[in-house]
């Protein structure tokens, strides 16, 4: 059995905790019953031997499958990693989800994607990197009554991704520690009215706004400071032709949108200003979570 999931990027700008999308870098895990628990890692984190052991998806992926299996059965896990950690590319997210529909799937449950969505709210309280993870596409989400509502668009094949992958991981839980406790009214008001306008833009397909529209006061400037070079990476990528250019979920991955026309020329500037990172450009994904048993 095989599930993979999407990375997603959170916030886009102005719409802290609400809006997010999902790219075509997946994390795939391959399942099958055996004698042993093993485990085996490529791609990302294969070079952490802790992700051998007790890593986060065998321990919700085990807290899920022991509540729905009465069997005690071993399996080996073979992980497929393109999603970098702690680089502001739904990483966890991934992780939560594949390590659920996982657990449903090797039981042979059905398990409906709303569903999903929720049962992964208990790990990630906030749901803009995990509604695109599991629904794919560009999401607007809150959290109402423990339930995700969300509002799904698919994105259009003739735009493209382009990612600025910093070596330096951020952690989430410490990144939102540095964000301000309170904000002004003015602050509320800008980050209300341009997360609208980015998510009205994205419903009517209007590109042109995008740039205008994805302007924050809430959390990149406070989180770029921490890494000052993505105050010049922004500016590049929206010189060279990009439609917009935020801070990708709690950083340090920089996420831009370019008309696909456009991208090659973006992805070759930003590697000739920043060789020290990696650039490359990726398509949307619509699809989400995805089960081939
Ligand atoms: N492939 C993986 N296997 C096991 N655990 C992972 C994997 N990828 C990420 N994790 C877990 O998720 C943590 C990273 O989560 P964090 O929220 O800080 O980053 P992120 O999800 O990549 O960023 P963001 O939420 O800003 O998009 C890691 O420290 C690790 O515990
Ligand atoms: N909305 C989240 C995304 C990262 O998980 C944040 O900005 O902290």
């Amino acid at each position: 059995m095989r599930v993979s999931v999407p990375a997603t990027s959170a916030n886009m700008g102005p719409g802290f905790d609400t809006l997010g999308i999902a790219l075509r870098m997946k994390n795939q895990v391959l399942i099958k019953p055996s004698k042993f628990h093993s485990v085996s890692l490529k791609g990302e984190g294969s070079n952490n031997p802790a992700l051998k052991d007790n890593n986060m998806f065998i321990s919700i992926f085990n807290d899920f499958y022991h509540n729905l299996s009465t069997k005690r059965r071993n399996f080996r896990f073979e992980f497929f990693n393109e999603v970098p950690m702690s680089r502001g590319l739904g990483s966890s997210s991934a992780v939560i989800v594949s390590a659920i529909a996982s657990a449903y799937a090797i039981e042979g449950i059905e398990l409906p994607k709303p569903k999903l969505l929720n049962l992964a709210l208990a790990y990630e309280n906030h749901p803009d990197n995990i509604t695109p993870a599991v629904m794919g596409g560009f999401n607007v989400a809150t959290v109402q009554d423990n339930e995700v509502k969300y509002i799904k668009k698919d994105m259009p094949k003739y735009l493209k991704a382009i990612v600025v992958i910093p070596n330096r991981p951020i952690s989430t839980h410490m990144s939102r520690k540095t964000l301000p406790y309170k904000y002004s009214k003015d602050d509320a008001v800008f980050n209300l009215s341009h997360a609208s306008l980015l998510t009205a833009a994205f419903m009517t397909e209007n590109w042109e706004m995008l740039r205008m529209a994805s302007q924050d006061k809430f959390h990149q400037k406070y989180r770029m400071k921490q890494m000052p070079e993505l105050f010049e990476v922004q500016k590049a990528s929206l010189k060279a032709g990009s439609l917009m250019s935020t801070l990708s979920g709690s950083g340090s991955t920089f996420f831009s949108i370019s008309h696909a026309d456009d991208c090659r020329k973006i992805e070759k500037e930003l590697k000739a200003k920043f060789p020290h990172f990696r650039v490359f450009v990726t398509d949307f994904d619509n699809y989400g979570v995805r089960v081939d048993k």
